[in-house]
C-alpha cells in the first residue's frame, strides 16, 4: 500500500464518523501523491503526512446560554487549530445546526492549503457550533456569542489564532464576539476579522470572497480563450459569498439567473435583481421564495435542482456537497463549460472527476474562494499597523492575489503533466508550501 493510502486508511479508522473530513483527505492526499512518491523516504521518516492530517490542537466545549423565555440552552462549540507552519491559525467560525467535529475538521484541513495559496502568513484553523442563528432574536444571538467567547478567548489572540465569519456568522456575530473578547481580556486587538469598519474592520472584506471568486474565474476563462462578458451564470446560495459573486459577475457583463437557500431556488432569466435579493436576505432575514413572489420574471422551485438551469458557467456558493454526480451530468448536458467553487467543497468527489473528465474548466474552492481569507490577512496587517487602507488599495491587492493564485495553479498543473487540472495544481502548490515550512521548523 502506498504511504498516502496507508495514512488515509489509518486516519479514517481512527476518526470513523468524520465523513466530510474523509472526503477532503481523499481529494487532497490523492492529488499530491506524485509529490509524496518523489520524497517518500524523507516524508515517512519525518511522519510528514501523519503530522499534516492530525490537528495541532482541537478544542470542544459547552456553550450554555439563556433564551428569550428564560430557558437555558446548551450547544457545543469547537475550535480546531490545524496547522501553524505558515502563521497564526486563521479561518472562520460556522454557526449551523449541522456542525460537528467532522465538518470543522474538513473545513480546517482545506483552510491550511487555501491559506498557503494566498502566500500570506496565515496557518489553518476553523471553528463553530451547532447553534442555529435562524429565527433567534438579536439578544439570543448576543447571549450565545458571549458564552462562546467566554471559553474560546483563552485559545485565541492576534498572533495566535484569528477567527472570522463563515455560514451563520456575519458582521452582527463578529461584533458580539469582539465585544466579549475585549471585555474579558482588556485587549483591543485584531483577534477577529470581518469586524465593523469603526472598530478595526477592513474595507472590502465583506465583498472579498465573492469578488475574489470572480477575479479568479475571469483569469481561468481568459487563460482558456473565454470571457464572462455576455455569459449566463447559475449561482447557488444567497448569503455573503453568493451576493458579492453576483454583484461582480454583473459588473463583468454576465447575466446571473439564479440564487438559492436551504428551502429552494429561484430562476430569473432577466437577471437577478440584487437590490431586491439583498433586501430580502439581509434586512428582512427572509427566504428566496419571497423574491419570486415580488418579481414577475422569476420562478421559485422548492428543494434542490438549481443545477438543471441552462447556463455557461456555474458558481456553487452555498454549502458542502450541494453539487453531486447527477448535477454534474446536468451541467454538462446543459452546456456549462466552467465551474468555480465559491462555497467550501460544494462538489462531491465523483462530480468533480466527472467534470474534469468532460473537460469542464474547474476552479476548486481552496483557490477560488481564497479571496475572503486573503483580505482577512490584510485586515490583520492593517490592525497591526493601526491604519486603514482605502477600498481601492485592498481590492487591488485582492485582485493581484487571485491572479497570482491562478497563475500558480496553472503552472503547477503544467509542471506535473496535468495541464488544466487546477485541483491538482491547487493541492500541490499549497502542500509544498506548508510542508517546506514544517520541515524547516523541525519535529513539532
Ligand atoms: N464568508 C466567507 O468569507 C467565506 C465563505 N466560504 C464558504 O462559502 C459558503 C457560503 O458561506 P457564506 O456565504 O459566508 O454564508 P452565509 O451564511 O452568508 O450564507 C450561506 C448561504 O447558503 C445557503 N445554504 C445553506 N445551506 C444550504 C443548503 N443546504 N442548500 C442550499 N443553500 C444553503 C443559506 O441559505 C445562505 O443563503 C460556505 O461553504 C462557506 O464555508 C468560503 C470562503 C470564505
Ligand atoms: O476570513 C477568514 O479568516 C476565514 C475565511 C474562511 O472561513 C474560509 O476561507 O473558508
Amino acid at each position: 500500500m502506498s504511504y498516502v493510502d496507508e495514512v488515509i486508511s489509518r486516519t479514517i479508522k481512527e476518526n470513523p464518523s468524520e465523513v466530510e473530513f474523509h472526503q477532503t483527505l481523499n481529494e487532497v492526499l490523492k492529488s499530491i501523491e506524485v509529490v509524496v512518491d518523489e520524497n517518500e523516504d524523507a516524508y515517512r521518516r519525518n511522519a510528514v503526512l501523519e503530522r499534516l492530517v492530525n490537528p495541532e490542537r482541537q478544542i470542544k466545549f459547552r456553550v450554555p446560554w439563556v433564551d428569550d423565555e428564560g430557558q437555558v440552552q446548551v450547544n457545543t462549540g469547537y475550535r480546531v487549530q490545524f496547522n501553524s507552519a505558515l502563521g497564526p491559525y486563521k479561518g472562520g467560525l460556522r454557526f449551523h445546526p449541522s456542525v460537528n467535529i467532522g465538518i470543522i475538521k474538513f473545513l480546517g484541513f482545506e483552510q491550511i492549503f487555501k491559506n498557503a495559496l494566498t502566500r500570506l502568513p496565515i496557518g489553518g484553523g476553523k471553528g463553530g457550533s451547532d447553534f442555529d442563528p435562524k429565527g433567534k432574536s438579536d439578544r439570543e444571538v448576543m447571549a450565545f456569542c458571549q458564552s462562546f467567547m467566554t471559553e474560546v478567548y483563552r485559545h485565541i489572540g492576534d498572533t495566535q489564532d484569528v477567527p472570522a465569519g463563515d455560514i451563520g456568522v456575519g458582521a452582527r456575530e463578529i461584533g458580539f464576539l469582539f465585544g466579549e473578547y475585549k471585555r474579558i481580556t482588556k485587549r483591543f486587538e485584531g483577534v477577529l476579522t470581518g469586524k465593523g469598519l469603526s472598530f478595526g474592520g477592513s474595507l472590502a472584506r465583506t465583498e472579498a470572497t465573492g469578488y475574489g471568486l470572480l477575479y479568479l474565474t475571469n483569469e481561468m476563462l481568459k487563460a482558456n480563450g473565454q470571457s464572462l462578458d455576455g455569459k449566463t451564470l447559475s449561482v447557488s446560495g444567497s448569503g455573503n459569498v453568493a451576493t458579492f459573486a453576483i454583484q461582480k459577475a454583473q459588473e463583468l457583463g454576465a447575466n446571473v439567473v439564479s440564487a438559492s437557500d436551504s428551502s429552494g431556488w429561484i430562476y430569473d432569466p432577466e437577471g437577478i435583481d440584487l437590490k431586491l435579493l439583498r433586501e430580502i436576505k439581509e434586512i428582512r432575514r427572509g427566504r428566496v421564495k419571497e423574491y419570486a413572489e415580488e418579481r414577475k420574471s422569476a420562478e421559485y422551485h422548492e428543494g434542490t435542482g438549481v443545477w438543471s438551469i441552462k447556463a455557461d458557467v456555474a458558481l456553487p456558493c452555498a454549502t458542502q456537497n450541494e453539487l453531486n454526480l447527477d448535477d454534474a451530468k446536468a451541467l454538462v448536458d446543459n452546456g456549462v463549460f466552467a465551474v468555480a467553487e465559491g462555497a467550501n467543497m460544494p462538489t462531491t468527489l465523483d462530480a468533480t472527476n466527472y467534470l474534469l473528465d468532460n473537460n469542464i474548466l474547474f476552479a476548486p474552492a481552496k483557490a477560488a474562494n481564497a479571496g475572503g481569507v486573503a483580505v482577512s490577512a490584510l485586515e490583520m496587517s492593517q490592525n497591526a499597523e493601526k491604519l486603514h487602507w482605502s477600498f481601492e488599495e485592498v481590492d487591488n491587492l485582492l485582485k493581484r492575489t487571485m491572479v497570482n493564485i491562478f497563475s500558480d495553479l496553472d503552472s503547477t498543473s503544467k509542471q506535473y503533466d496535468a495541464e488544466g487540472n487546477y485541483v491538482l495544481g491547487a493541492n500541490i502548490t499549497g502542500f509544498k508550501r506548508v510542508v517546506d515550512a514544517m520541515n524547516a521548523q523541525g519535529i513539532v
